[in-house]
């Protein structure tokens, strides 16, 4: 460290020293956390965490996945978890998508030859869909668990857009209104470890991050009518905070020949964190597809 420089810490107050991390264009940390197999590496899997939460929270996936062989990968978004910038807020939505794509390539140096897939909830189902939009040949197929393709209208009220829109002119960082543990998932616990959760963003949403969100709605709906990668996508039917006609729109609109929508009666948001039941059935659901896409089982506990 050259003599008088502070470390760069994170929001945590930890040295970026010491933690994973890549540097974006905009000279900002960004957290990152990878998941090795035991063995050696069949695909990679990226994975896109949503508005407000953080990359840590998809430990339980990326085991499911690492037992499959995948090296796992992904990172905290500007402005969350432990990644540097102001918390929820960004001027242009591209920024995630950029971010994301600096990521992807990193990791294409580091391993040229193996298939690369991407997995996105929610908002970062928007960032993964405008990710494999721009780089459509780097992707074997896209995993999406209720993705941002429509705003709800019951989290994102006419009058919230109306208010967005308006006030981000002159009002940019008045708050929304913070999103509801309840929407997010059944399970008890899992909302439990939301609300505790200190790397997750408990803070209202600003009117300048919620315009974004629309500017993503509105970028993803126009990628969809040339989007050909293969698609897994999943949503539960009573989500408050995705609407489920999105996943609708995208499946109907979408020319990939290999497209699938599972949808989940009752169900809430956090497909990957709601009861056992519908958990344990979404994570068989993509390990079979992705055995299926890589042709084999490929499985660390083949007997
Ligand atoms: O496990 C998880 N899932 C999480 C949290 O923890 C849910 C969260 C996430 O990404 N979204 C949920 C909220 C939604 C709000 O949308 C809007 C609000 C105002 C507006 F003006 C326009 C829009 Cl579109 C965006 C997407 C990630």
């Amino acid at each position: 460290m050259p003599e008088g420089s502070t470390p760069a810490l994170s929001p945590q107050g930890v040295p970026y020293a010491e933690l994973s991390h890549y540097i974006n264009a905009d000279g900002q940390h960004i957290f990152s956390r990878y998941w090795k197999p035991s063995g050696s590496p069949r695909a990679l899997m990226f994975i896109v965490h949503g508005a407000g939460e953080h990359c840590c929270r998809y430990d339980d996936l990326a085991q499911i996945l690492t037992a499959l062989n995948f090296l796992v990968f992904s990172h905290d978004h500007v402005g969350h978890g432990q990644s540097e910038g102001e918390r929820m807020t960004i001027h242009d939505f591209h920024i995630f998508v950029r971010d994301n794509i600096q990521h992807l390539d990193l990791m294409k140096k580091q391993y040229p030859d193996l298939p690369i897939f991407m997995c996105g909830h929610s908002m970062g189902g928007a960032i993964a869909i405008l990710t494999v939009d721009e780089r459509p040949d780097d992707f074997s197929g896209l995993i999406l668990i209720s993705p941002l393709v429509l705003p709800s209208p019951q989290s994102a009220t006419s009058f919230k857009v109306f208010a967005a829109k308006l006030l981000n002119y002159v009002l940019p960082n008045l708050s929304l209104g913070s999103i509801d543990p309840s929407f997010v998932s059944r399970n008890k616990k899992e909302i439990e470890a939301y609300t505790t959760d200190p790397l997750v963003y408990h803070g209202g949403m600003k009117v300048s991050f919620g315009v974004q969100l629309l500017n993503a709605t509105s970028r993803v709906e126009k990628a969809l009518p040339l989007f050909k990668v293969p698609v897994l996508l999943f949503h539960g039917t009573l989500d408050k905070l995705c609407d489920i006609r999105g996943s609708h729109v995208m499946i109907d609109t979408i020319q990939s020949e290999e497209k699938t929508l599972k949808v989940y009666e009752g169900a809430f948001h956090a497909l990957h964190k709601e009861l056992p039941e519908v958990t344990s059935s979404v994570f068989q659901e993509i390990e079979s597809w992705l055995q299926q896409k890589l042709g084999g089982t490929g499985s660390s506990n083949m007997v």
